[in-house]
């Protein structure tokens, strides 16, 4: 756990770059950081290190003042990654990787270890990355190195600044993703700095938007785009923030799955009956053994003494069909682009897992999409 209590930095010349900052990051979470340049994101994350030192306040880290330790000591202990990557270039990728732990005089055999299993981590091959030297690698996989030797001595704490920043907008996608797998699995505390308002909604657990050293508002993702705190924010977080809320809500968590199937082996008495006992308009169509979508029914095209594959829309799961993990906002584009108000949620296999309709995503759309909790101090 991270707390910044009344932190201040104020420069000789006397600007305040940090005004009284109250914040508690909790642990194993990522807080991301935002606002607009110069308004005290790197300033505040490197007051924690203590690569800048605190005017006045108190950073505590699992409750106790960072200024506690030893400058150096301090820093072995949290993992530090920049957008500059600093990849020492003399050095091989193990070298780079095994600085924090040969500062902390690990033994080589358990840094060998340490270092193949963090590229491992990070998606590289350590046979094949290992010797190589850091101007032998793409930008991507060099920020790749760049996350894995933060990771080094298995630190609790992470300090991210910008660090996906150097990459195409691809790479910076495939590293957010990584990022978060690798995050589920070590469960670190992080503070992440990013100008990306994306790149914060995707990562943080909260974000945290800075203003002239101040923060102005540390919430969920969720709750910072469906009740921006005041018109800063608002226009901050984008015009089309209600798409960016869907883009947080996965299907499987919206899904229905309360209405009835059919298996490809029913008969069309079993349609009926459905039709006739519920208000269903369409009734989808699955595989007897392993449940995977076949296609559908509609009500209206019921025939009498027609068989069920007759009367049956039948199509590939993956033309009609959005997976259980796809986004509201994946789904919804695929609802309009194909024109559905209703569509079928598969899993992985296109095995049948629920439906979805356009009406609930647009009621989600419609959730209180221009309140404003509070306004302050003429920003508002
Ligand atoms: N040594 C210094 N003396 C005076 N002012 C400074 C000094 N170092 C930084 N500042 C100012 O402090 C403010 C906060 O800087 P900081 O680097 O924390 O901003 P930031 O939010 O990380 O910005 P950016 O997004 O551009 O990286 C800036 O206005 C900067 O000019």
């Amino acid at each position: 756990m991270i707390e910044f209590k009344n932190v201040v930095k104020q420069y000789p010349n006397g600007f305040r770059a940090v005004d009284d900052l109250n914040l508690l990051v909790p642990e194993g979470e990522i807080c991301v950081l935002i606002g607009p340049s110069g308004c005290g994101k790197t300033t505040s994350m490197r007051m924690i290190n203590r690569l800048i030192s605190i005017t006045s306040g108190e950073i505590l880290i699992d409750g106790q003042p960072n200024t506690e330790l030893p400058a150096e000591e301090l820093r072995r202990q949290i993992g530090y990654a920049i957008q500059q990557i600093g990849l020492l270039p003399h050095m091989t990728i193990a070298d780079n990787i095994a600085l924090v732990p040969r500062l902390l005089h690990w033994d080589e055999n358990r840094i060998r270890r340490r270092v193949d299993e963090l590229l491992e981590l990070v998606g590289l091959d350590p046979d094949i990355s290992r010797d190589k030297y850091p101007r032998q690698l793409s930008g991507g996989q060099q920020q790749r190195v760049g996350v894995a030797r933060a990771l080094g001595a298995d630190p609790p704490i992470m300090l991210m600044d910008e660090p996906f920043g150097a990459v195409d907008p691809i790479t910076r996608e495939v590293l957010q993703a990584e990022f978060l797998q690798i995050q589920e699995r070590v469960g670190k505390t992080i503070i992440f700095v990013t100008h990306d308002i994306d790149e914060a909604i995707k990562m943080g657990d909260r974000i945290a938007i800075m203003r002239d050293g101040h923060l102005v508002q540390y919430d969920t993702p969720d709750t910072i785009l469906a009740h921006p705190i005041n018109r800063f924010v608002r226009d901050f977080v984008g015009t089309d923030r209600t798409l960016k809320r869907l883009g947080l809500i996965r299907i499987k968590n919206l899904m229905d799955t309360s209405r009835r199937t059919v298996t490809l082996d029913a008969s069309i008495e079993d349609a009926a009956r459905i039709f006739r006992e519920s208000e269903q308009n369409c009734i989808f169509i699955v595989d007897k053994g392993d449940s995977t979508l076949k296609g559908w029914i509609d009500r209206e095209e019921m025939k009498e003494n027609t068989s069920l594959t007759e009367a049956m829309f039948e199509a590939p799961w993956i033309d009609i069909a959005v997976r259980d993990d796809a986004t509201a906002r994946e789904a919804l584009s695929a609802m309009v682009a194909r024109g559905f108000r209703i569509t079928p949620v598969v899993d992985r296999h296109g095995k049948l897992v629920g439906t979805i309709t356009l009406k609930a995503l647009q009621d989600l759309a419609a959730y209180d999409p221009d309140s404003i909790v509070e306004t302050s101090g003429g920003v508002a």
